[in-house]
Protein backbone atom coordinates (compact mmCIF):
# COMPACT_ATOMS: atom_id res chain seq x y z
CA UNK A 1 0.00 0.00 0.00
CA UNK A 2 0.89 3.20 -0.78
CA UNK A 3 0.12 5.39 1.73
CA UNK A 4 2.47 8.72 2.53
CA UNK A 5 1.27 8.71 6.30
CA UNK A 6 3.07 4.82 6.70
CA UNK A 7 5.59 5.18 3.92
CA UNK A 8 6.26 8.47 2.59
CA UNK A 9 9.66 10.16 3.36
CA UNK A 10 10.58 11.86 6.03
CA UNK A 11 11.78 15.57 5.26
CA UNK A 12 14.53 17.56 7.56
CA UNK A 13 14.70 21.36 7.11
CA UNK A 14 18.43 22.46 8.71
CA UNK A 15 18.44 26.16 8.56
CA UNK A 16 22.07 27.37 9.49
CA UNK A 17 22.57 31.46 10.09
CA UNK A 18 24.10 31.63 6.06
CA UNK A 19 22.08 28.56 4.90
CA UNK A 20 19.11 26.20 4.78
CA UNK A 21 20.09 22.28 4.15
CA UNK A 22 17.06 19.64 3.74
CA UNK A 23 17.11 15.82 3.43
CA UNK A 24 14.41 13.31 2.45
CA UNK A 25 14.82 9.80 3.95
CA UNK A 26 12.66 6.79 3.54
CA UNK A 27 11.33 4.51 6.51
CA UNK A 28 14.54 2.49 6.14
CA UNK A 29 16.56 6.35 6.97
CA UNK A 30 18.54 6.07 3.90
CA UNK A 31 19.21 9.85 2.76
CA UNK A 32 17.21 9.56 -0.89
CA UNK A 33 17.71 13.10 -1.74
CA UNK A 34 19.46 15.81 -0.43
CA UNK A 35 20.42 19.85 -1.10
CA UNK A 36 21.02 22.85 0.53
CA UNK A 37 21.05 26.86 -0.42
CA UNK A 38 23.98 28.16 0.24
CA UNK A 39 25.46 32.04 1.09
CA UNK A 40 21.96 32.87 1.86
CA UNK A 41 21.62 36.95 1.03
CA UNK A 42 22.40 37.53 -2.49
CA UNK A 43 24.41 35.32 -4.90
CA UNK A 44 23.80 32.04 -3.52
CA UNK A 45 23.83 28.50 -4.50
CA UNK A 46 20.83 25.93 -4.81
CA UNK A 47 22.24 22.50 -5.01
CA UNK A 48 19.78 19.59 -5.07
CA UNK A 49 20.89 15.86 -5.29
CA UNK A 50 24.43 16.72 -7.94
CA UNK A 51 22.50 19.53 -9.83
CA UNK A 52 24.14 22.97 -8.61
CA UNK A 53 21.93 26.29 -9.82
CA UNK A 54 23.63 29.76 -9.36
CA UNK A 55 20.61 31.82 -7.79
CA UNK A 56 20.17 35.33 -5.82
CA UNK A 57 17.90 34.33 -2.42
CA UNK A 58 18.11 37.49 -0.55
CA UNK A 59 17.00 35.94 2.49
CA UNK A 60 15.93 32.85 4.18
CA UNK A 61 12.29 32.94 3.18
CA UNK A 62 13.27 32.94 -0.52
CA UNK A 63 15.66 29.80 -0.29
CA UNK A 64 12.64 28.16 1.86
CA UNK A 65 10.66 29.22 -1.62
CA UNK A 66 13.02 27.85 -3.92
CA UNK A 67 13.51 24.59 -1.75
CA UNK A 68 9.92 23.58 -1.46
CA UNK A 69 9.89 24.68 -5.33
CA UNK A 70 12.23 22.72 -6.69
CA UNK A 71 11.30 20.08 -4.14
CA UNK A 72 7.75 19.91 -5.81
CA UNK A 73 9.18 19.70 -9.01
CA UNK A 74 10.57 16.56 -8.31
CA UNK A 75 6.70 15.53 -7.14
CA UNK A 76 7.99 16.17 -3.41
CA UNK A 77 5.05 17.93 -2.44
CA UNK A 78 3.77 18.01 1.29
CA UNK A 79 1.27 15.62 0.78
CA UNK A 80 3.49 12.93 -0.09
CA UNK A 81 5.39 13.02 3.17
CA UNK A 82 5.21 10.83 6.24
CA UNK A 83 6.92 13.75 8.56
CA UNK A 84 9.30 16.77 8.62
CA UNK A 85 11.83 17.08 11.14
CA UNK A 86 13.24 20.57 12.27
CA UNK A 87 16.66 21.95 13.70
CA UNK A 88 15.65 24.15 16.11
CA UNK A 89 18.96 26.03 17.53
CA UNK A 90 17.25 27.51 20.94
CA UNK A 91 14.98 25.70 23.00
CA UNK A 92 15.75 27.41 25.82
CA UNK A 93 15.05 26.27 29.15
CA UNK A 94 11.88 24.54 28.79
CA UNK A 95 12.61 22.84 25.20
CA UNK A 96 14.91 20.03 26.09
CA UNK A 97 14.23 16.94 23.69
CA UNK A 98 12.91 16.14 20.67
CA UNK A 99 9.56 16.73 20.43
CA UNK A 100 6.24 17.26 17.49
CA UNK A 101 5.58 20.49 17.04
CA UNK A 102 2.39 22.17 18.31
CA UNK A 103 1.44 25.39 18.71
CA UNK A 104 2.71 25.69 21.84
CA UNK A 105 5.82 24.38 20.87
CA UNK A 106 6.01 27.12 18.50
CA UNK A 107 4.96 30.05 20.66
CA UNK A 108 7.83 28.65 23.18
CA UNK A 109 10.19 28.89 19.92
CA UNK A 110 9.22 32.11 19.32
CA UNK A 111 9.88 33.26 22.60
CA UNK A 112 13.80 31.78 22.15
CA UNK A 113 14.10 34.38 18.96
CA UNK A 114 15.26 37.05 21.05
CA UNK A 115 18.21 34.15 22.10
CA UNK A 116 19.21 33.14 18.55
CA UNK A 117 18.14 35.97 16.53
CA UNK A 118 19.96 34.21 13.58
CA UNK A 119 18.48 31.11 13.42
CA UNK A 120 15.10 30.45 15.65
CA UNK A 121 12.64 32.84 13.23
CA UNK A 122 14.27 30.81 10.23
CA UNK A 123 13.38 27.21 11.94
CA UNK A 124 10.29 28.63 12.39
CA UNK A 125 9.10 29.96 9.64
CA UNK A 126 8.72 26.81 7.93
CA UNK A 127 7.37 24.93 10.36
CA UNK A 128 4.08 28.11 10.02
CA UNK A 129 4.32 27.57 6.19
CA UNK A 130 4.11 23.87 6.32
CA UNK A 131 1.07 23.77 9.28
CA UNK A 132 -1.07 26.03 7.07
CA UNK A 133 -0.02 23.93 3.69
CA UNK A 134 -0.52 21.11 5.43
CA UNK A 135 -2.03 21.62 8.75
CA UNK A 136 -2.16 17.21 9.44
CA UNK A 137 1.21 16.86 8.60
CA UNK A 138 2.85 15.60 11.36
CA UNK A 139 6.36 17.86 12.54
CA UNK A 140 8.75 17.75 14.85
CA UNK A 141 11.89 19.92 16.16
CA UNK A 142 15.30 18.53 17.66
CA UNK A 143 17.03 20.78 19.41
CA UNK A 144 20.83 22.03 19.32
CA UNK A 145 21.14 22.87 23.00
CA UNK A 146 19.43 19.56 23.75
CA UNK A 147 23.18 17.84 23.89
CA UNK A 148 24.77 19.92 26.09
CA UNK A 149 22.15 18.71 29.24
CA UNK A 150 25.30 17.27 30.93
CA UNK A 151 27.11 20.49 31.29
CA UNK A 152 28.00 20.78 35.24
CA UNK A 153 26.41 23.70 37.06
CA UNK A 154 30.07 25.29 37.13
CA UNK A 155 30.06 25.22 33.41
CA UNK A 156 26.94 26.33 32.38
CA UNK A 157 26.42 29.16 35.72
CA UNK A 158 27.57 32.75 34.83
CA UNK A 159 28.83 34.38 37.95
CA UNK A 160 26.00 36.92 37.95
CA UNK A 161 23.70 36.71 41.17
CA UNK A 162 20.89 34.00 41.34
CA UNK A 163 17.86 36.12 40.79
CA UNK A 164 19.11 36.34 36.87
CA UNK A 165 20.18 32.74 36.27
CA UNK A 166 16.41 31.51 37.87
CA UNK A 167 15.50 33.99 34.94
CA UNK A 168 17.41 31.40 32.19
CA UNK A 169 20.28 34.12 31.93
CA UNK A 170 22.73 30.79 31.96
CA UNK A 171 25.46 28.65 29.27
CA UNK A 172 23.13 26.66 27.30
CA UNK A 173 25.66 25.99 24.30
CA UNK A 174 24.84 24.98 20.58
CA UNK A 175 25.20 22.78 17.32
CA UNK A 176 24.35 20.00 19.85
CA UNK A 177 22.75 18.00 16.68
CA UNK A 178 26.43 17.94 15.22
CA UNK A 179 27.80 17.22 17.97
CA UNK A 180 25.50 13.94 18.85
CA UNK A 181 26.09 12.60 15.09
CA UNK A 182 29.90 12.98 15.63
CA UNK A 183 29.66 11.19 18.59
CA UNK A 184 27.57 7.95 16.72
CA UNK A 185 29.45 8.35 13.58
CA UNK A 186 33.36 8.57 14.91
CA UNK A 187 33.57 4.93 16.05
CA UNK A 188 32.32 4.26 12.48
CA UNK A 189 34.16 5.89 10.77
CA UNK A 190 37.41 5.65 12.90
CA UNK A 191 36.44 1.52 13.64
CA UNK A 192 38.19 1.96 17.18
CA UNK A 193 36.04 3.13 20.13
CA UNK A 194 35.04 6.31 21.08
CA UNK A 195 38.17 8.28 22.55
CA UNK A 196 37.61 9.37 25.91
CA UNK A 197 38.58 13.16 25.94
CA UNK A 198 37.10 14.54 22.42
CA UNK A 199 38.08 18.04 21.33
CA UNK A 200 35.36 18.32 18.89
CA UNK A 201 35.29 21.62 16.28
CA UNK A 202 32.38 22.63 14.58
CA UNK A 203 33.24 25.28 12.21
CA UNK A 204 31.27 26.41 10.46
CA UNK A 205 29.77 30.35 9.48
CA UNK A 206 28.41 29.68 13.25
CA UNK A 207 31.62 27.88 14.89
CA UNK A 208 31.90 26.58 18.46
CA UNK A 209 34.10 23.79 19.96
CA UNK A 210 32.99 21.46 22.48
CA UNK A 211 34.93 19.00 25.04
CA UNK A 212 33.31 15.37 24.96
CA UNK A 213 34.48 13.28 27.85
CA UNK A 214 33.03 9.43 27.44
CA UNK A 215 30.48 10.63 24.88
CA UNK A 216 28.80 13.46 27.35
CA UNK A 217 29.17 17.04 26.21
CA UNK A 218 30.98 18.61 29.34
CA UNK A 219 31.88 22.23 28.56
CA UNK A 220 31.43 24.23 25.16
CA UNK A 221 32.39 28.02 24.08
CA UNK A 222 28.86 29.06 23.07
CA UNK A 223 26.95 30.55 25.89
CA UNK A 224 23.50 32.09 26.78
CA UNK A 225 23.22 32.55 22.17
CA UNK A 226 24.98 31.44 19.52
CA UNK A 227 27.46 34.86 19.83
CA UNK A 228 29.99 33.82 22.63
CA UNK A 229 33.07 31.94 21.99
CA UNK A 230 35.13 31.65 18.54
CA UNK A 231 35.06 34.31 15.55
CA UNK A 232 32.57 33.61 13.34
CA UNK A 233 31.32 34.41 9.70
CA UNK A 234 29.03 37.62 10.64
CA UNK A 235 28.87 37.24 14.90
CA UNK A 236 32.19 38.72 16.81
CA UNK A 237 32.26 35.84 19.07
CA UNK A 238 33.62 36.25 23.07
CA UNK A 239 33.27 40.49 24.01
CA UNK A 240 33.54 41.93 27.39
CA UNK A 241 29.91 42.77 28.79
CA UNK A 242 30.90 46.51 29.23
CA UNK A 243 31.90 47.08 25.22
CA UNK A 244 28.71 46.24 24.83
CA UNK A 245 26.74 48.01 27.21
CA UNK A 246 29.37 51.05 25.81
CA UNK A 247 27.79 49.86 22.63
CA UNK A 248 24.47 49.69 23.59
CA UNK A 249 24.73 53.85 24.71
CA UNK A 250 26.70 54.62 21.74
CA UNK A 251 24.04 53.14 19.11
CA UNK A 252 21.06 51.97 20.35
CA UNK A 253 19.80 47.96 21.08
CA UNK A 254 18.92 47.61 17.95
CA UNK A 255 21.89 48.83 16.07
CA UNK A 256 24.07 46.71 18.38
CA UNK A 257 22.27 43.68 18.00
CA UNK A 258 23.22 43.71 13.90
CA UNK A 259 26.85 45.08 14.76
CA UNK A 260 27.36 41.96 16.92
CA UNK A 261 25.40 39.24 14.90
CA UNK A 262 25.70 39.95 11.59
CA UNK A 263 28.35 43.08 10.51
CA UNK A 264 30.91 41.30 12.88
CA UNK A 265 33.57 38.44 12.73
CA UNK A 266 35.59 37.61 9.70
CA UNK A 267 33.17 40.35 7.91
CA UNK A 268 34.28 43.14 10.18
CA UNK A 269 37.36 42.20 10.35
CA UNK A 270 37.91 41.80 6.43
CA UNK A 271 36.05 44.71 5.32
CA UNK A 272 33.10 42.61 3.52
CA UNK A 273 33.58 39.11 3.43
CA UNK A 274 32.31 36.02 5.81
CA UNK A 275 32.59 32.84 3.69
CA UNK A 276 35.94 31.80 4.19
CA UNK A 277 36.30 30.17 0.82
CA UNK A 278 36.50 33.69 0.06
CA UNK A 279 38.94 35.08 2.26
CA UNK A 280 40.94 32.04 1.66
CA UNK A 281 40.98 33.13 -2.17
CA UNK A 282 41.98 37.13 -1.48
CA UNK A 283 45.00 38.22 -1.07
CA UNK A 284 44.39 41.44 1.26
CA UNK A 285 46.30 41.93 4.68
CA UNK A 286 42.94 42.75 5.87
CA UNK A 287 41.57 39.13 4.46
CA UNK A 288 44.66 37.02 5.89
CA UNK A 289 44.40 38.88 9.41
CA UNK A 290 40.24 37.84 9.77
CA UNK A 291 41.52 34.09 8.77
CA UNK A 292 44.30 34.24 11.40
CA UNK A 293 41.98 35.68 13.87
CA UNK A 294 39.87 33.40 13.62
CA UNK A 295 42.47 30.92 13.69
CA UNK A 296 44.28 32.26 17.38
CA UNK A 297 41.05 32.11 18.62
CA UNK A 298 40.32 28.81 17.97
CA UNK A 299 43.27 28.27 19.57
CA UNK A 300 42.55 29.88 22.54
CA UNK A 301 39.25 28.35 23.46
CA UNK A 302 41.09 24.47 22.36
CA UNK A 303 43.23 25.22 25.41
CA UNK A 304 40.61 25.72 27.43
CA UNK A 305 38.40 23.03 26.59
CA UNK A 306 41.28 20.54 26.83
CA UNK A 307 42.14 22.00 30.62
CA UNK A 308 38.36 21.12 31.19
CA UNK A 309 39.12 17.48 29.83
CA UNK A 310 42.39 17.35 31.57
CA UNK A 311 44.07 16.17 28.46
CA UNK A 312 43.30 15.35 25.43
CA UNK A 313 42.78 11.57 22.76
CA UNK A 314 41.12 12.59 19.72
CA UNK A 315 40.09 15.89 17.56
CA UNK A 316 37.43 15.68 15.13
CA UNK A 317 36.60 18.45 12.94
CA UNK A 318 33.55 18.81 11.30
CA UNK A 319 30.67 21.76 9.62
CA UNK A 320 31.93 23.36 6.41
CA UNK A 321 35.19 25.03 7.15
CA UNK A 322 36.16 22.42 9.23
CA UNK A 323 35.59 19.52 6.40
CA UNK A 324 37.20 21.60 3.77
CA UNK A 325 38.89 24.09 4.60
CA UNK A 326 42.86 22.66 4.43
CA UNK A 327 44.80 25.71 5.08
CA UNK A 328 42.59 26.59 8.14
CA UNK A 329 43.10 23.24 9.65
CA UNK A 330 46.79 22.72 9.21
CA UNK A 331 47.06 26.30 11.12
CA UNK A 332 45.01 25.17 13.88
CA UNK A 333 46.60 21.72 14.16
CA UNK A 334 50.18 23.32 14.03
CA UNK A 335 48.86 25.21 16.99
CA UNK A 336 48.14 22.15 19.21
CA UNK A 337 51.41 20.58 18.56
CA UNK A 338 52.14 20.98 22.49
CA UNK A 339 49.72 19.13 23.38
CA UNK A 340 51.44 15.85 21.05
CA UNK A 341 48.94 16.76 17.91
CA UNK A 342 50.86 15.78 14.47
CA UNK A 343 49.54 15.49 11.25
CA UNK A 344 50.14 13.74 7.58
CA UNK A 345 49.81 16.53 5.55
CA UNK A 346 48.64 14.55 2.64
CA UNK A 347 45.85 13.14 5.09
CA UNK A 348 44.92 16.64 5.62
CA UNK A 349 45.51 17.77 1.81
CA UNK A 350 42.79 14.68 0.98
CA UNK A 351 40.67 15.88 3.83
CA UNK A 352 40.99 12.43 5.72
CA UNK A 353 38.94 11.02 7.47
CA UNK A 354 42.34 10.07 9.50
CA UNK A 355 44.80 13.08 9.58
CA UNK A 356 47.01 11.78 12.44
CA UNK A 357 50.33 10.66 11.63
CA UNK A 358 52.05 7.51 13.75
CA UNK A 359 54.16 9.95 15.92
CA UNK A 360 51.08 11.88 16.94
CA UNK A 361 49.75 10.94 20.90
CA UNK A 362 46.32 12.39 19.48
CA UNK A 363 44.19 10.79 16.98
CA UNK A 364 42.92 13.43 14.27
CA UNK A 365 39.93 13.20 12.52
CA UNK A 366 37.40 14.70 9.88
CA UNK A 367 33.93 13.93 10.44
CA UNK A 368 30.68 15.13 8.28
CA UNK A 369 28.47 17.12 10.14
CA UNK A 370 25.12 15.12 9.81
CA UNK A 371 22.58 16.97 11.47
CA UNK A 372 20.18 15.95 8.99
CA UNK A 373 19.98 12.37 9.82
CA UNK A 374 20.03 12.99 13.22
CA UNK A 375 16.71 14.89 13.18
CA UNK A 376 15.47 12.32 11.30
CA UNK A 377 16.81 10.06 13.80
CA UNK A 378 14.56 11.65 16.44
CA UNK A 379 11.59 12.29 13.75
CA UNK A 380 11.42 8.51 12.77
CA UNK A 381 11.65 7.94 16.95
CA UNK A 382 8.61 10.02 18.12
CA UNK A 383 6.54 8.28 15.06
CA UNK A 384 7.21 4.96 16.21
CA UNK A 385 6.39 5.85 19.78
CA UNK A 386 3.34 7.69 18.94
N1 LIG B 1 36.04 24.18 0.26
C1 LIG B 1 35.96 25.07 1.26
N2 LIG B 1 37.05 25.74 1.68
C2 LIG B 1 36.98 26.65 2.67
N3 LIG B 1 35.83 26.97 3.31
C3 LIG B 1 34.71 26.33 2.95
C4 LIG B 1 34.70 25.34 1.91
N4 LIG B 1 33.42 24.88 1.77
C5 LIG B 1 32.67 25.55 2.68
N5 LIG B 1 33.43 26.41 3.39
C6 LIG B 1 33.01 27.37 4.40
O1 LIG B 1 32.12 26.82 5.35
C7 LIG B 1 31.29 27.89 5.88
C8 LIG B 1 29.84 27.45 5.89
O2 LIG B 1 29.73 26.36 6.76
P1 LIG B 1 28.33 25.65 7.08
O3 LIG B 1 28.62 24.67 8.17
O4 LIG B 1 27.75 25.13 5.82
O5 LIG B 1 27.49 26.91 7.55
P2 LIG B 1 26.20 27.11 8.44
O6 LIG B 1 26.74 27.63 9.73
O7 LIG B 1 25.36 28.11 7.72
O8 LIG B 1 25.52 25.77 8.62
C9 LIG B 1 31.54 29.12 4.99
O9 LIG B 1 32.46 29.99 5.64
C10 LIG B 1 32.20 28.49 3.76
O10 LIG B 1 33.03 29.38 3.08
C1 LIG C 1 24.17 27.53 16.29
C2 LIG C 1 24.81 28.02 15.04
O1 LIG C 1 25.63 28.89 15.08
O2 LIG C 1 24.43 27.41 13.90
P1 LIG C 1 25.04 27.63 12.42
O3 LIG C 1 26.49 27.30 12.53
O4 LIG C 1 24.30 26.64 11.56
O5 LIG C 1 24.80 29.07 12.07
MG1 LIG D 1 25.29 24.76 10.36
Amino acid sequence: MNDPAVNGPILVLNAGSSSIKFALFDDALNEILSGMAEAIGGASILRIGDEKHDVVLIDHRAALEAILKALSERGITPDTLRAVGHRVVHGGRKLTAPMRVTDEVRAEIANCTPLAPLHNPHNLAPMEALSRLAPDLPQFASFDTSFHATNPNVATRYAIPKMMETKGIRRYGFHGLSYASLVRRLPEISGEALPSRLLAFHLGNGASLCAIHNGQSIATTMGYSPLDGLTMGTRSGGIDANAVLRLVGENGLERTKAILNHESGLLGLSGGKSDMRKLMLDASAESAFAVEHFCYWTLRHAGSLIAALEGLDAIAFTGGIGENAVGVRARILRGLEWAGVRINPDFNHRSGPRLHAESSKVAVWVIPAEEERMIAMDAQALLEAA
